[in-house]
């Protein structure tokens, strides 16, 4: 796609990073005093030096690969305004959204995301929503049927005021006095309107939700719900709405899917999900772009889609760029991140710093890809799209001629127009499609789509894409594009750690690994360090868990593994300690959080990597000797409107114990609580069961 203005679109940023890059040399430097130390007096102090050797260069190595992924930071700025007034006509767009279970994710939430994108700045009749059930329930159904007729005025409300938030739960529940200050009649008029539609809406779900039963008789419209079990039932597929005269200021179609399922075949969780709305979007409209997005991720800046085309149109993007990621943003988290799962620091350092390599990450949500990549496509290929690649490529697509036809116009770039059939004349070969028996004898999970074996599919699928050689763009629009929700709880963050923990061991020992896709296929060497970094997190948990036994060890059979008072060399993990802890407590202060938030995700970081990712890891080792499999958990979602026997242990150790202390306080304090904040006693009699072990076992290694 030829296109002469394309670079005022977008532009590449480089980002200053003098300060930081000192700071990571200083510790960088420290770290291998540390190791040198360790190195030199190995011999006298034997194995609880030769422990702490060990830890402490695991420790280092991930600080060479972070110090690799923050290195050269970029930051893209896209000009949606530009592209508006440009040439170039918009191209039309898939929307994907994924939801699994009615309870944990309430369909609320759902309805809530749909009408939000339903409503995005953008000609609608190249949009439609997708919505995969994979709950297969009536409910879910029911209430975007319901959501559809209130999308008919939501929609035209939307955007005949520039509303900012079209999730209505959010645009409601901002404080209407400044909302209104300065508004006509007419709007304040229309506004109360439908603040009275929505909480009827609202009311019909939740009356829906609080009968047992099904929220309508299973006849017409519902009688394919009657007899369905959630893990086994036939496809179903609504096509809800149909924008049938293609008008760019009516509304996007809206289609709803549940892929079938049955016992015995495998439906790998939502990589399953997403390839099945690959295809059944292939062909009712076959965009040649893709967004998805998770349930409960809303779209929070209308432009969202153009900020997107602003990089994925570019001139030279076509045979570069595979596609645009948004960070996740989460809305209404706790005051100063309890639990460590906001993932501000995160998202603007390490995020920020592999943009400037290959590209970020895919994190499963809030991204735009190009179809004919998820269909295998590499840059190579872009300019020459020839018969044998063509035949190579749906030899393995499956035994349905129209998904093979639609791809191979997908392939060839046959975009812009969308087919002239009406969805529901598309509803059998569609059918056909999402049955569970479709993707048998294909590449689907392999080659296409969304790569399956882990359950962090999406990181899996982002690196298959990378190791073609594309790269992508991380984009950061203000407001923030998408919403989402965080785990709402201890317990709910701990599951979604361990299961991200599962799939990042899964990757790593898979065949897909990044250091083979670096070796043999064509992932940069420092984006497969960015992957080694990420992969290999959960490893840490061995090393950190160790570590932290260390000083409790040391005290017990009166050794030391830090340098005594005396020792001048004590300045190294001091100055460590020190230096680390100003350079984690800065990235929290410039990005605008509290000490409280630094502090309680330095907590977290050593409560998750020593609790959910060491049992992560242990899970995932079951699985690699096939002695159990892996399951995709699904987080819950809340809506919510607001030495030798003549050392004595040193300060070093009692320093780090009650460090630890601290880092473990609320668990400290549970053991002395009762009810919900309680530790149940089974579990106290456990650990404690496992502390006299290793107290024990402490005292037999200092005897011998
Ligand atoms: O069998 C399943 C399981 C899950 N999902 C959907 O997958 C999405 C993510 O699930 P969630 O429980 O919210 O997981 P999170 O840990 O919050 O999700 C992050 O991590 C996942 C990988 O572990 C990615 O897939 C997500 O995009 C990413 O946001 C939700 O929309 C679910 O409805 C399905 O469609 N089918
Ligand atoms: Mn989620």
């Amino acid at each position: 796609m030829a296109n002469p203005i394309s670079h005022i679109f977008y532009e590449k940023i480089p980002r200053k990073n003098t300060v930081q890059r000192t700071f990571d040399i200083i510790i960088l430097f420290l770290l291998f005093s540390l190791l040198t130390y360790r190195l030199l007096n190995l011999k006298i102090h034997g194995a609880t030096w030769l422990l702490a050797f060990l830890c402490e260069s695991w420790f280092t190595l991930t600080w060479v690969l972070v110090l690799n992924i923050k290195w050269n930071p970029v930051r893209f700025k896209t000009y949606p305004d530009h592209l508006l007034k440009g040439v170039l006509e918009l191209p039309s767009v898939d929307m994907f959204v994924t939801t699994a279970d009615p309870v944990l994710e309430p369909p609320i939430i759902t309805v809530n995301t749909v009408l939000s994108m339903l409503a995005v700045d953008y000609p609608a009749h190249k949009l439609a929503c997708y919505v995969s059930d994979d709950g297969c329930s009536p409910l879910t159904y029911y209430s975007l049927v319901e959501a559809s007729n209130f999308a008919q005025l939501w929609v035209p409300f939307c955007k005949k005021y520039d509303i900012q938030v079209r999730a209505p739960f959010r645009y409601f529940s901002n404080d209407p006095v400044i909302t209104l200050s300065d508004s006509t009649k007419e709007f304040q008029h229309e506004r109360k309107k439908m603040k009275d539609d929505y909480e009827r809406l609202c009311h019909k779900i939740e009356v829906a939700v609080q009968k047992s039963g099904p929220p309508c008789d299973f006849t017409g419209d519902f009688a394919e719900f009657s007899s369905v079990e959630r893990k086994n039932h036939p496809t179903i597929i609504k096509v809800i709405f149909e924008n049938i005269e293609g008008l760019p200021d009516g509304l996007p179609h809206l289609v709803y899917i549940s892929r079938e399922k049955r016992h015995n075949h495998p439906h790998h969780y939502k990589a399953g999900a997403m390839n099945a709305l690959t295809r059944v979007s292939a062909l009712m409209t076959n965009a040649p772009y893709m967004l998805n997005v998770d349930c409960d991720m809303f779209v929070n800046n209308p432009k969202a889609i153009l900020h997107a085309m602003c990089v994925l149109l570019g001139s030279k993007s076509e045979s570069e760029i595979a596609f645009a990621q948004f960070p996740q943003v989460f809305y209404d988290g706790l005051k100063d991140d309890p639990y460590g799962n906001q993932m501000v620091v995160l998202f603007e350092f390490i995020v920020g710093g592999i943009a400037g390599l290959q590209g970020p990450f895919y994190s499963g949500t809030g991204c735009f890809h190009r179809r004919k990549i998820i269909y295998g496509l590499s840059p190579d290929n872009v300019a020459s799209i020839n018969g044998k690649l063509v035949e190579d490529i749906f030899s393995k697509i499956g035994n349905s001629k129209e998904l093979t036809k639609s791809a191979i116009d997908a392939l060839e770039g046959k975009i812009g127009t969308p087919p002239n059939h009406s969805l529901h004349s598309r509803i059998e070969a569609a059918y056909k499609v999402a049955g569970c028996g479709y993707e048998y004898g294909t590449s689907w999970g392999t080659k296409f789509g969304w790569i399956y074996g882990s359950i962090a599919e999406d990181t899996q699928t982002g690196l298959s894409i990378h190791k073609r050689g594309w790269r992508s763009v991380n984009c950061t629009p203000n407001p923030p594009a998408f919403l989402g929700c965080v785990p709402s709880g201890g317990p709910a963050t701990m599951t979604q750690q361990k299961r991200w923990a599962i799939g990042l061991l899964e990757i790593l020992l898979s065949r897909g690994c990044p250091i083979f896709a670096s070796l043999f296929a064509k992932l940069q060497w420092r984006q497969c360090l960015a992957y080694v970094w990420l992969l290999t997190w959960v490893l840490r948990s061995v090393f950190e868990l160790c570590y932290a036994a260390l000083p409790a060890y040391c005290i017990i059979v009166d050794s030391h593994f830090l340098p005594k008072v005396q020792e001048p060399t004590l300045y190294v993990p001091v100055a460590l300690f020190i230096t680390y802890n100003i350079y984690t407590l800065s990235e929290y202060l410039t990005t605008g959080q509290s000490v409280q938030a630094w502090w309680n995700n330095q907590r977290m970081a050593r409560v998750t990597t020593m609790t959910a990712w060491l049992f992560g890891s242990f899970s995932a080792m079951l699985k690699l000797f096939g002695l159990s499999e892996t399951v995709f958990k699904v987080t819950q979602k809340e809506q919510s409107s607001d030495g030798g026997d003549d050392d004595d242990a040193g300060p070093g150790e009692t320093f780090c114990s009650v460090w630890l202390v601290l880092c473990f306080w609320p668990f400290f304090k549970g053991l002395f609580r009762k009810g919900r904040h309680g530790i149940p006693k089974a579990t106290i009699y456990k650990s404690a069961t496992l502390a006299f072990l290793f107290l024990y076992w402490c005292r037999r290694t200092a005897m011998s």
